[in-house]
């Protein structure tokens, strides 16, 4: 796909916001579009991924003016795949000299409000990183990652899961936030069929998990990789190494009295899910609308698809996977 990034002016200053706006209209109606799943607009094609147009326009403003830091810390995942849990640990990895149990930030704001999105709220992470918590997250691909992401040599971290139980959580999260608006959320086969032909929300899945694998191979320094599965095989063991990795790690006095094994804790599904936030909170903007906090928590377990897929769905996504990835070095 050809790229029309430079076309698109630079919206740094209030007065150019609506050059931008036509701008990226004009870009957005060259894209190849596919099925929305649903949701108000469809998917829009872009280098190669499946995006909505709301968190397109975010994608390609942050390409255009996000500066990154070498002291940045980049949670990138593919949706699904954990974000909010990965979200709550380091957070209350990189906080936890300033906050405990009982005065952290994550028992009134939902995590994506703590950590938020690149291509949602650019704003709100120059003001996290003012205060010294310098965590942004986001969904955009490896490849299409801004420029100065890749050039500064920040850390990312990078988390994926099982496809199954990813297409599972995505089709329940769709399925629950667009049931409460005017529009039809797809049956679950038409959307299975989509995501296995790669037409997810910033899909195709397993290009997205590549991207960030191969970079992970290539720069081992700078890209973790962890997978949801192994996080809740053991928790405090991932935790201990992503606070190695972020450049936070857990002194032996911290090991001692148990301060990895609390923060395991406190971000664990089961307290999370049951804050009063997360059970009736709201999260989002009117520029791309309102999801409940809660669709963000619903099962929290590794394996869960198989209340929802066939066998024979389960072994298709299965054979999708050992094709796409064969001669990887990775699997799920
Ligand atoms: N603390 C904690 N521990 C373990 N698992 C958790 C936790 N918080 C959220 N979840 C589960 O993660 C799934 C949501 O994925 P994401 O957070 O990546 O969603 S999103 O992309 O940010 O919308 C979704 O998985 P499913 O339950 O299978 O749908 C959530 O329940």
């Amino acid at each position: 796909m050809e790229l029309h990034l430079d076309s698109i002016s630079k919206p740094t200053e209030k007065g150019q916001e609506d050059e931008f706006e036509k701008s990226f209209k004009e870009m957005i109606s060259t894209l190849p579009k596919g099925n929305g799943w649903g949701v108000s607009e469809d998917l829009c094609q872009y280098q190669g991924f499946w995006l909505h147009p709301s968190f397109l326009r975010g994608v390609v403003s942050a390409q255009q003016r996000f500066q990154a830091q070498p002291t940045d810390i980049i949670l990138c995942s593919v949706p699904k795949a954990g974000t909010t849990w990965l979200k709550s640990l380091t957070f209350s990895t990189i906080t936890r000299t300033s906050y405990d149990d009982s005065t952290t930030p994550l028992l009134s704001t939902v995590p994506h409000d703590i950590v938020p999105f690149m291509e949602l709220h650019h704003d709100q992470f120059y003001t996290n990183r003012d205060r010294g918590t310098p965590l942004l997250s986001t969904h955009i691909p490896y490849s299409s990652l801004p420029r100065s992401v890749l050039g500064s040599g920040c850390k990312i971290v990078y988390i994926c899961r099982d496809p199954k139980d990813s297409f599972v959580s995505m089709y329940h999260f769709i399925f629950r936030n667009v049931a409460t608006t005017e529009a039809q959320p797809l049956g679950l086969d038409e959307a299975f069929e989509l995501f296995c032909e790669g037409q997810s929300f910033y899909g195709p899945y397993w290009d997205h998990v590549l991207g960030y694998w191969k970079a992970s191979l290539e720069h081992p320094g700078k890209i973790l990789f962890l997978k949801y599965e192994e996080m809740s095989d053991d928790t405090l063991l991932h935790v201990k190494k992503l606070a190695e990795f972020i450049g936070y790690p857990f002194s032996f006095e911290e090991q001692q009295n148990g301060m990895p094994e609390k923060i395991v804790k406190r971000c664990s599904f089961e307290k999370l899910s049951n804050l009063e936030v997360n059970k009736n909170g709201v999260y989002g903007k009117p520029s791309t609308g309102f999801v409940e906090n809660k669709t963000f928590f619903r099962k929290g377990k590794v394996g869960g698809w198989k209340d929802c897929l066939t066998p024979e769905m389960a072994a298709r996504l299965d054979q999708i996977t050992t094709q796409k990835l064969s001669g990887s070095g990775l699997s799920l």
